[in-house]
């Protein structure tokens, strides 16, 4: 079938669009990708939004929250519009669209997490049944919600030599450990989130593009020892976190590059602890995500853990597209009622299956 899938990430940088093929078990064939951008007053929004939400004790539709969730169902509408256009394919060619939507706030703990977006809505408008809250039925059933790609890393890293890690360096990263049939996953810690936030208060930059600021610094051992010291890093999997559970705070009064460095440490480190709570040392760690174009992290990432961080693209991945292929896939997965989440990756008593159908209509 060919699914499209659809993702904005916790770096609100845009929508990942993704079609492929694909049967939702062994067989999965990637057609085409985009990146949408958001504009400034878009990311903006969603800041807010996101700000907004992680103050409220459980979901609420806010008036603010309310034009949130508008805004990502018209500019996911708008991506697979453009990405239909781009593969020449027409609407009623797609079985379904995987639409992750934007978390706002991710809180397991008090039994809830929330992506924002209105699958109904964008059902009748793409004329395409849609999958989506991916995520509650996970947390509902006890599960942390997320990570939710292993299912996928498992599908594209089947046929390699296990075991065998998969590191997604998104706002927030996680690890996928594959060993045959055997699961296990969680947050690792922040990816580029932290250092978005401090390049951006530092330089007015989105990012620090190619590990520039943060080569040029230098990495403070006192600063990076205290924000290791954070329960989390000794807490087992299933773990997960929401993009806000670490903040630059500890960083504040370093110069620019050295709070680019140290931060960047920090996600180095926190990747290297999490290899600690691995059942095995994996034989090769395959890395996706924007985190892969930082060369100062894959270096930071293979001084911490002595292992070699391999791009995606050297399997032949699209490192950008995996997450927005993954939630195709899972839209597939869940419309055949296979498992999504495991125990072994989000703590689920049992594999468990996702996502909620809103049928296109006539
Ligand atoms: N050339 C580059 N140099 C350094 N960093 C980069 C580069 N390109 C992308 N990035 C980083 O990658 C980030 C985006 O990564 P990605 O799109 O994987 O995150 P996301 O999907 O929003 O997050 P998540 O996986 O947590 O949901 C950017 O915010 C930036 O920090
Ligand atoms: C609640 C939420 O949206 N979590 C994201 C976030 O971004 C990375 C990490 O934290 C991961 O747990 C998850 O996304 C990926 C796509 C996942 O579910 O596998």
């Amino acid at each position: 079938m060919l699914a499209i899938g659809l993702m904005s990430g916790t770096s609100l940088d845009g929508v990942d669009a993704a079609l492929i093929e694909t049967d939702g078990e062994g067989f999965v064939r990637p057609i085409a990708f985009r990146g949408e951008p958001y504009s400034d007053a878009a990311r903006q929004q969603l800041a807010e939004a996101t700000a907004l939400a992680l103050t409220y004790d459980r979901p609420r539709p806010s008036p603010e929250i309310v034009a949130a969730t508008e805004l990502i169902t018209r500019t996911h509408s708008f991506a697979v519009h453009k990405l239909l256009k781009q593969a020449e394919v027409s609407p009623d060619q797609v079985g379904v669209v995987g639409f992750h939507g934007q978390t706002v706030a991710h809180r397991p703990d008090r039994g809830w997490t929330w992506q924002i977006g209105d699958g109904d809505a964008l059902a009748r408008a793409l004329r395409i049944d849609v999958v989506a809250d991916l995520r509650s039925a996970d947390v509902a059933a006890g599960g942390q919600g997320a990570p939710l790609l292993p299912v996928y890393h498992r599908a594209l890293a089947g046929g390699l030599e296990q075991p065998v890690a998969v590191l997604n360096l998104g706002g927030v990263a996680n690890v996928t450990f594959i060993d045959g049939d055997r699961l296990v996953a969680f947050d690792t810690g922040p990816a580029n989130g932290l250092i978005d936030s401090w390049v951006e208060a530092e330089t007015g930059a989105r990012y620090d593009a190619d590990g520039a600021l943060a080569a040029a610094g230098r990495v403070r051992e006192d600063v990076l020892a205290a924000m290791l010291d954070h329960p989390y890093f000794d807490l087992p999997a299933p773990k997960s976190l929401d993009r806000n559970d670490f903040t630059i705070q500890p960083a504040r009064g370093l110069s620019a590059a050295d709070g680019a460095a140290t931060l960047t440490a920090f996600t180095a480190a926190s990747v290297a602890a999490a290899f600690e709570h691995l059942p095995a040392r994996p034989k090769r760690l395959l890395v996706a995500g924007g985190g892969r174009h930082n060369p100062t992290m894959l270096r930071m990432i293979a001084s911490y853990t002595g292992l070699t961080p391999e791009p995606a693209e050297a399997l032949g991945w699209n490192g950008d597209a995996v997450e927005a292929e993954g939630f195709a896939y899972m839209a597939v997965r869940s419309l055949k009622g296979l498992p999504i989440s495991f125990p072994g990756t989000t703590g689920v008593p049992e594999p468990l299956t996702g996502g909620t159908l809103f049928k296109a209509g006539a």
